[in-house]
């Protein structure tokens, strides 16, 4: 388990992470999220002892980590800046580090096996693709066989079957029972391997969430509904949890007198049968979801100021991240 209290960091007099609360559960993959500069690597270097906070305190596993006798067996990470001799082999890395945890032999033999780095492991570092210096990074967390593991990008230069390999092991390793949290800039990565996220801006928190409620907090699941009697069609929809909102022009529809509506609160299975029933023509009956990408631009707008404009498209195949994207009916 990893705690933050009121952790903060100030360079002069930029404060670049600012008040930070939050709890990461072991069992559970935590994704930390945020934009370029939101403070997400500096709070990850505060976590594990590289930083001093201003202000604040974390824990890991109840303690501070510099309070760990022997932190490779508490908490391994992967930070974005490496630092591995390049001349050394994966091998006799890995076995620097486990000797000064009195990690056996068997072990790092273990973790070169585990990240895919048999055939390499006795190769030089300096020759290693980004890839291969990620899988090695991997290895070096896993070392002392931690119950937290805290990793920043690692999916960072990794090819598909690399991706498909992080995303097997951070399900692995809470499927183990332990503390898991991973940054990354793929929103589709992360809706397909977070159940919980911690999303910061500016140094601020701005979301401690999972990712579902993240996704219905940004507008969740909607129906698109295009039809030539719109009115007839919102008359007929009047339970009170419905919201049904229509399109003032006829932008995307297929005649001049049709109009698109977005209903919310109904699937479509209900409009479609209410539609029928009143015999109302439909043009188009498409569940829409909101992609957990443009969750993470709605949340964060406010946190950047180098995007250009704001692009709100919530349909099922905006952006190519979107996660539980409505085929059928939707829920
Ligand atoms: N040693 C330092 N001295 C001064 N400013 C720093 C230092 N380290 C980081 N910063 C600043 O703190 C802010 C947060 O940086 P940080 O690297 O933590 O953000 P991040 O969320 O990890 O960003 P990215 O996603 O781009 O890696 C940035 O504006 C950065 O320039």
């Amino acid at each position: 388990m990893i705690t933050a209290h009121g952790l903060t960091k100030r360079y002069g007099d930029r404060t670049v992470v600012q008040d930070l609360d939050f709890t990461v559960r072991p069992g559970t993959v935590t994704g930390f999220l945020g934009p370029n500069g939101a403070g997400k690597s500096t709070t990850m270097r505060m976590l594990l002892g590289l930083d001093t906070p201003t202000q604040g305190r974390s824990t890991v596993n109840g303690r501070s980590y510099a309070t760990h006798p022997a932190p490779l067996t508490q908490v391994g990470a992967l930070l974005e800046a490496r630092s591995v001799h390049p001349g050394r082999s994966a091998f006799n890395h890995l076995m620097a580090l486990a000797h000064t945890h009195g990690i056996p032999r068997r072990r790092v033999e273990e973790v070169i096996d585990l990240a895919g780095l048999t055939d390499a492991a006795h190769r030089r570092v300096k020759g290693f693709s980004l890839g291969m210096g990620q899988r090695l990074g991997v290895a070096a967390a896993l070392l002392g066989d931690p119950a937290t593991v805290i990793l920043d990008e690692p999916v960072n230069g990794l090819d598909p079957e690399g991706v498909l390999w992080i995303r097997t092991l951070l399900t692995s390793l809470t499927a183990e029972g332990r503390t898991v949290l991973v940054s990354s800039h793929l929103m589709s990565e992360m809706a397909l391997t977070a159940d919980h996220l911690i999303v910061v801006g500016r140094g601020r928190l701005l979301a401690d969430t999972t990712v579902a409620e993240l996704i219905r907090s940004a507008g969740g699941a909607s129906v698109r509904a295009v039809t030539p009697q719109p009115e007839e069609l919102r008359a007929h929809l009047t339970d009170p949890n419905v919201t049904v909102t229509v399109t003032p022009t006829a932008v995307h529809t297929p005649t001049p007198e049709s109009r698109e509506l977005r209903i919310r609160g109904v699937d479509a299975a209900h409009i479609g049968h209410v539609a029928a029933t009143h015999a109302i023509t439909l043009h188009e009956l498409t569940p829409q979801t909101v992609s957990l990408e443009q969750a993470f631009i709605d949340l964060t707008q406010e946190s950047v100021d180098h995007r250009p404009h704001r692009q709100h498209q919530p349909t099922a195949a905006a952006a190519g991240a979107d996660i539980g994207a409505a085929t059928g009916a939707a829920a």
